[in-house]
């Protein structure tokens, strides 16, 4: 938290998401000097169909509307560049119901294995009406072959560009450092550290 006479910045913000382990990603990579107190909220939000930061937004408003004050949601995709960017949002479907291993074989037919991940945060105020400020993190990379841990949900079949290693073989440090969700956190903690923007 910055101590300036300008800061006008809530003193927490709620982190409202129903998956463990973006938490624990989120937390590791905030860090202790993550400009702003987190807390936590479990409970899913309904998720609206659309491009994902419409998606996001719809989100961000919902958890706004339920905790009456500062928030931040996230949402994740994985985008296939042979299926212009599908599953995209929709990811966790076509995860639940096909596993890892189903994900590398929808690309079976195409020679383009390359895809994205990618991480957007929505922030609101907690104001009705209020800007909904959004912040995107991506990471390129390829679907190969389930390998590694099956700890968290796609992992074992994305390994980021310039790595010979999945996320889910990667040890966590490293993963937090070039990841989609990093990339998204770092522009977040961009934005609260300009508390006179709040
Ligand atoms: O770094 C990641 N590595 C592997 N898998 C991941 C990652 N990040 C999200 N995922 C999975 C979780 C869910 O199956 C889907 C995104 O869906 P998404 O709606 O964002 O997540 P969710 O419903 O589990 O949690 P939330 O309550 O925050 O909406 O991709
Ligand atoms: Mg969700």
């Amino acid at each position: 938290m910055r101590h300036s006479s300008f800061c006008t910045m809530a003193r927490s913000i709620v982190l409202v998401t129903g998956n463990k382990n973006k938490l624990k990603e989120f937390l590791y990579i905030a860090g202790e000097d993550f400009p702003i107190k987190v807390e936590i909220q479990d409970f899913d939000l309904p998720e609206y169909q659309g491009s994902p930061e419409e998606i996001v937004r719809a989100k961000c408003d919902l958890a706004r509307q339920q905790v009456k004050g500062p928030v931040i949601v996230e949402d994740v995709s994985l985008c296939f560049n042979a299926l212009g960017g599908m599953p995209g949002p929709y990811i966790k479907w076509f995860l639940k119901n096909i596993g890892p291993a189903g994900l590398h074989k929808m690309l079976h037919g195409f020679a383009d294995k390359t895809a994205f991940a990618q991480c957007i945060f929505g922030y609101s105020s907690g104001e009705e009406g209020s800007k909904i400020h959004i912040f995107d993190g991506r990471c390129p990379g390829k679907i190969v072959e389930p390998r590694g841990s099956t700890e968290f949900g796609w992992d074992p079949v994305f390994e980021p560009e310039g790595y010979d290693k999945t996320y889910a073989e990667m040890a966590p440090e490293l993963k937090n450092s070039i990841s989609h969700r990093s990339k998204a956190i770092a522009a977040l903690r961009n934005f609260l550290n300009k508390s006179e923007s709040l």
